[in-house]
């Protein structure tokens, strides 16, 4: 099959919302080519393995690709992932350069596209991300591994706005929690949240793809009894009262059901939220409070921020 790559270059703050652009349009893989992962120094002591090359990344911002099938709906699926990019204007998110490049390449190439960027990486305290093509041996008995064939969904694990989650599982789940993961994606944190003991996790995504990677990984990691996937679009029709709820949505889509939140975790419970761009903060954090949460920790990783907040 011929698949054609479709190349953006744009900012740091608008990776995610077009990733799921890309995603919701039918795109296979996402690749992000970012400067600042170029520069930024790496620790090497855990056995991470780093092989990026120079050449694939641009001078400034970020380079988002990702591949599509030729077919004959290819110029009307591009055309619709243009205006939805451009959409993301009407919610302040900058865009930067917004140059979109279109090219062919065969599957072979596509196949390892984006494979290479991608490698075992200590992301916490406790946890290593290791994609299930590289072999890996834990540095250290309690280090624990969440294998992770990210596909199609969102989700390698590495993105900060996933860090910052996993972060934040680790000082809040207790052994036998209940948790809702909202936007589940390739299932990351629901297996984070099983592997760290929680024991009825409920993964819900809009995205039928990202409910077919999140179950596959589950698997992958043994965590399938105790984590049940479906789609859902956010917390619509679920019931609590449950320990934890984790979500790592944009800012836009969070505030809209804070409240659900609220709803169904039980009293004392924690909600953590991820994928904040630093100038969409204080917006959350009111929303937060208004529906009488209390901010707990405010976690911040480059330009991401990640709230703990408790249900008093
Ligand atoms: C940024 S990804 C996060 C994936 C994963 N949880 C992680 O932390 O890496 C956001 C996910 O939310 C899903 N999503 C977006 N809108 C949603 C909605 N209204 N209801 C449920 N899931 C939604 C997307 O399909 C995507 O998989």
């Amino acid at each position: 099959m011929k698949w054609s790559e479709f190349s953006i270059h744009t900012t740091q703050e608008a990776v995610e919302p077009i990733s799921n652009i890309l995603h919701e349009a039918g795109a296979s893989g996402v690749v992000i080519e970012d400067i600042a992962d170029l520069v930024k120094e790496r620790s090497t002591v855990l056995g991470e393995i780093y092989q990026l090359d120079p050449t694939d990344y641009p001078e400034e911002g970020v380079i988002v690709k990702a591949y599509l099938p030729v077919n004959s709906f290819l110029g009307e699926t591009v055309d619709g992932i243009k205006a939805s990019i451009n959409s993301l204007l009407l919610y302040d998110i900058d865009l930067g350069k917004n140059h979109v490049t279109i090219s062919e390449v065969n599957e072979e190439e596509w196949a390892t596209a984006w494979k290479k960027y991608y490698h075992p990486v200590k992301i916490s305290e406790k946890f290593t991300i290791v994609p299930t093509w590289e072999i890996y041996e834990p540095v250290s008995s309690d280090e624990l591994i969440i294998e992770l064939d990210p596909g199609m969904a969102f989700g390698t694990g590495t993105h900060p706005t996933t860090v910052l989650c996993i972060q934040a599982l680790e000082r809040t789940v207790q052994k036998d929690d209940k948790v809702i993961d909202v936007g589940t994606g390739s299932g990351v944190l629901s297996i984070a949240a099983g592997l760290l003991g929680a024991n009825q996790i409920q993964a819900l995504d809009l995205d039928q793809v990202a409910v077919e990677s999140a179950r596959l990984n589950c698997k992958l990691n043994k965590v399938q009894n105790v984590v049940n996937v479906s789609q859902n679009n956010l917390l619509d029709g679920i019931e609590g009262p449950v320990d934890l709820v984790v979500s790592n949505i944009l800012a836009e889509i969070i505030v809209r059901f804070i409240d659900k939140a609220y709803e169904v975790l039980k009293e004392n419970g924690t909600f953590i939220t991820s994928g904040i761009i630093q100038n969409k903060k204080n917006e959350v954090k009111e929303a937060l409070q208004n529906a009488g949460f209390v901010i707990e920790e405010t976690m911040v990783m480059e330009d991401w921020v990640a709230f703990i907040a408790k249900k008093k």
